[in-house]
């Protein structure tokens, strides 16, 4: 049995849009990765809005096995309901969104993104893939579209925008979690306070580091 992940016109969307975004992220990345090692730092612990501004021509894309694994995630939950923060181009939410068509009953998954533009490109993304109409998009500050219209039980949550809303927007959404709902959070290094939250199982969540050679992911399953 293929899966939609697996099927021609998810696939070879997915092989272009990761060559795509190795080649592109090089070049718009250059300038920065130029930088003294202080300046970047600065720039990357400076205003986020500003940041993602400088470098809105750049996927910054989940890799392909992180995004497998939020495909795995979202089928063994058997998601309905998902919440991504950080659209980029849509390269984790067309996985995600694959996972909803197979699970079998369709679904809902929110998406948001500050960049307009991005989120045109994700949407012609998400219709090359046959999946748009699971997909609903939010464009703006996450912690405003977020706010508003989340409906419960909300089964996976991936995190992967501006690193200090990580605390902030768990916060805003951890009234919605379905109990055992799955949480992934991308380059956590970069978002220490979300990650010593994390640790401390008072707070409700079972963790795992996943520090895999491209990654700096965590996992957690809520079980308070
Ligand atoms: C690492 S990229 C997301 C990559 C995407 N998940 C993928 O796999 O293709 C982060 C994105 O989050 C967006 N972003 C950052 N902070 C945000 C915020 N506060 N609200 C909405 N979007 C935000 C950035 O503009 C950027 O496009």
């Amino acid at each position: 049995m293929t899966t939609t992940l697996h099927s021609p016109p998810v696939a070879s969307l997915l092989t272009h849009l990761f060559a795509d975004a190795r080649k592109t992220d090089a070049a718009v990345l250059a300038p920065f990765s130029a930088l003294p090692a202080d300046e970047r730092r600065a720039r990357l612990n400076g205003d986020p809005r500003a940041f993602y501004a400088s470098v809105a021509e750049a996927y910054l894309p989940v890799s392909e096995k992180l995004g497998q694994l939020l495909y795995a995630l979202a089928r063994a939950r058997r998601a309905r309901t998902v919440v991504e923060f950080g659209t980029s181009f849509g390269i984790s939410t067309v996985h995600l969104a694959a996972a909803l068509r197979d699970g079998g009953g369709g679904g809902r998954l929110i998406t948001t993104e500050y960049e307009a533009s991005k989120v045109r490109r994700a949407k012609e993304h998400l219709t090359q893939a046959g999946l748009v109409d699971l997909v609903e998009f939010r464009v703006g500050d996450a912690l405003e579209t977020l706010r508003t219209d989340v409906p419960d039980g909300i089964d996976l949550v991936l995190l992967d925008g501006a690193k200090p809303l990580y605390l902030p927007l768990l916060r805003l959404l951890e009234p919605k979690l379905a109990p055992g709902a799955i949480l992934v959070a991308d380059n956590v290094r970069m978002s220490p306070e979300f990650a010593a939250h994390m640790a401390r199982p008072e707070h409700g969540y079972v963790t795992i580091p996943l520090p895999w050679e491209d990654d700096d992911c965590l996992f957690a399953v809520r079980v308070a």
